[in-house]
């Protein structure tokens, strides 16, 4: 699903109307139904009065059109309106529908209206036509509602926020909501960790938005979900063998981080690889070959950390990274893997740690190579980010200049492919915040890597779309808190299954 701009989220709202033969009345009047919808289910049997605040725009129209039908459905609703020179037709439209039955009054300075605990409040003040920072009665009123006990819900974005870019003027007054509900595509504002004190939980509406805009849109953001066609797993040939699987190498472990060699090992084998070498510390030989008895396991001549590059001819993907450590001599193996593979590489933890140490081996990257950093990482490898918009221009420019894939991960892990388009992800949870959880990912990178039925985008959207998926199925049995990064890798098999066409 594309992620629209501000600007396009306008033009959509303009086709739609224009292909369909509608009014924008009717288009708002869709928004609103669907809000009430929404509402409907969530306050099934609020008894306690809906204040609705209304800004001038549609937004505010939403506001006064979501009022009549709550009005309607028996709920008491009372309406405040923010005074400004002039209003929007369609929310002129609307006030002139607004039952008389509803109380209306416009906010002024000094007399906000009282928010008692569990209160219930609309914020439909300013959505995607925010101009300017909030400031005088605006600002105040926001101030005033984030002061109150009250549970806030944003129509299409809390106000003060931006659709697509930083809040213009940081720090300055955002509505903060415990849920926020929008039409058509989610934003990009509510899929960046430094708004998720403002978004809440967010919702999409479909509003029936056209279509043929969205697909001929040019956006470069993305949101990937279960259903998408074009991230599910080919189905295996009836006469398939493990060669037609391929086989992989991982390159993983040191002293006290063996977890991370078996951790990413048993991923990359449920992940459906034909092979899987691990090559691991010599002193690690034993743990790796009692718990991963279906990987074959080379071992190091160092006991306590990796000093040799393999002979890579066998193998179609070699993973690097989970708990190597950052011995000299190890920085010296990911240089010569680097010099010399000729086979997808998928590189994390330790392994991109020390390319942000060495920079200069950042000119070796293959292309398509997939990196796989937290946000720590990709700070090393780049720079400390002025916030979370910048750090996505970073990525951009880092695949791009680089070409390769990066698995920025977090919440909505963001992919970033070579030629500048992001893809974030919508499946996981905060269980999935858990020592080894990363490695888990890198193995099932690596297994999709050695497919050779995939290509490098391919392969990381798919694999950051099922470990979410793996930790969701895998939540829904432990809780977050219980959730190990074992788990996880015990649901990639059913997670992959859903995936696969
Ligand atoms: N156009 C359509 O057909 C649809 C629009 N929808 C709603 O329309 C919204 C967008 O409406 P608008 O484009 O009218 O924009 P808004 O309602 O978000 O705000 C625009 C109004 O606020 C004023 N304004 C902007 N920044 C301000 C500031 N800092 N202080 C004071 N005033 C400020 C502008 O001068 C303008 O009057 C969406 O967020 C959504 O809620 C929905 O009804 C779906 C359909
Ligand atoms: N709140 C969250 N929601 C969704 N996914 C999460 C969340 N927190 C962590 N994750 C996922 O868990 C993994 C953690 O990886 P990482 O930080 O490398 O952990 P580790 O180094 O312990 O293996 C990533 O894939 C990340 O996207
Ligand atoms: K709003």
């Amino acid at each position: 699903m594309k992620i629209l701009t501000a600007a396009q989220t306008h033009q959509l709202d303009q086709a739609t109307v224009q292909a369909q033969g509608i009014t924008s009345a009717e288009l708002m009047e869709r928004a609103a139904q669907a809000l009430a919808e929404w509402f409907y289910g969530t306050f099934p049997n609020e008894t306690s009065e809906i204040l609705v605040l209304c800004g001038p725009g549609n937004n505010g129209g939403d506001g006064l059109a979501l009022a009549r039908l709550l009005h309607r459905a028996g709920y008491a609703v009372r309406v405040a309106l923010l005074p400004a020179e002039k209003q929007s037709a369609d929310w002129q439209h609307n006030r002139q529908r607004l039952p008389a039955a509803v109380p209306v009054a416009a906010l002024a300075a000094g007399a906000l209206p009282p928010l008692g605990p569990g209160a219930v409040v609309v914020d439909a003040l300013f959505g995607t036509g925010l101009a300017r920072p909030l400031a005088g009665l605006a600002a105040a009123v926001v101030a005033h509602l984030n002061a109150a006990p009250a549970r806030v819900v944003a129509v299409d974005l809390p106000s003060g926020l931006l659709a697509d870019a930083p809040q213009p003027a940081p720090g300055g007054p955002v509505v903060r909501a415990a849920h926020t509900v929008s039409f058509g595509p989610p934003k990009l504002a509510f899929l960046l960790p430094q708004n998720a004190e403002f978004v809440g939980e967010w919702h999409v509406e479909d509003i029936g938005l056209d279509q043929n805009f969205i697909d001929q849109a040019d956006t470069p953001w993305h949101f990937t979900q279960l259903a998408d066609a074009d991230v599910a797993l080919p189905r295996r040939g009836k006469f398939g063998y493990k060669n037609t699987f391929g086989h992989a190498l991982l390159l993983a472990g040191s002293r006290g981080k063996m977890g991370a060699a078996v951790l990413g090992a048993g991923a990359c084998l449920r992940g459906g690889v034909g092979l899987l070498t691990a090559h691991v510390p010599g002193g690690g030989y034993d743990i790796f070959q009692t718990t991963r008895p279906e990987a074959m396991c080379l071992t190091d001549a160092q006991a306590d950390f990796i000093s040799e590059l393999p002979d890579l001819g066998p193998y179609q993907a070699v993973g690097i990274g989970p708990g190597l450590g950052q011995q000299a001599a190890t920085r010296a193996v990911l240089e010569l893997l680097l010099r010399t593979a000729t086979v997808p590489l998928v590189i994390d933890a330790d392994a991109l740690n020390l390319l942000g140490a060495h920079r200069e081996l950042l000119a070796l990257l293959p292309e398509n190579t997939v990196l796989t950093p937290h946000i720590g990482e990709f700070t090393r490898l780049t720079e400390k980010a002025r916030d979370d918009y910048h750090r996505l221009d970073l990525l951009r420019a880092f695949t791009q200049k680089y070409r390769c894939v990066v698995v920025l991960k977090g919440a909505y892990t963001a992919v970033g492919a070579p030629d500048g388009q992001v893809y974030f992800n919508s499946t996981g949870n905060p269980g999935m915040g858990t020592g080894g959880s990363g490695d888990v990912l890198t193995g099932l990178v690596l297994a999709l890597r050695a497919d050779q039925r995939l290509g490098p985008l391919h392969a990381a959207r798919l694999a950051v779309l099922a470990h979410g998926h793996a930790g969701d199925l895998a939540a829904a049995e432990t809780g977050e808190a219980g959730l190990t990064a074992g788990d996880l890798v015990q649901h990639i098999g059913p997670a992959l299954r859903n995936l696969t066409v």
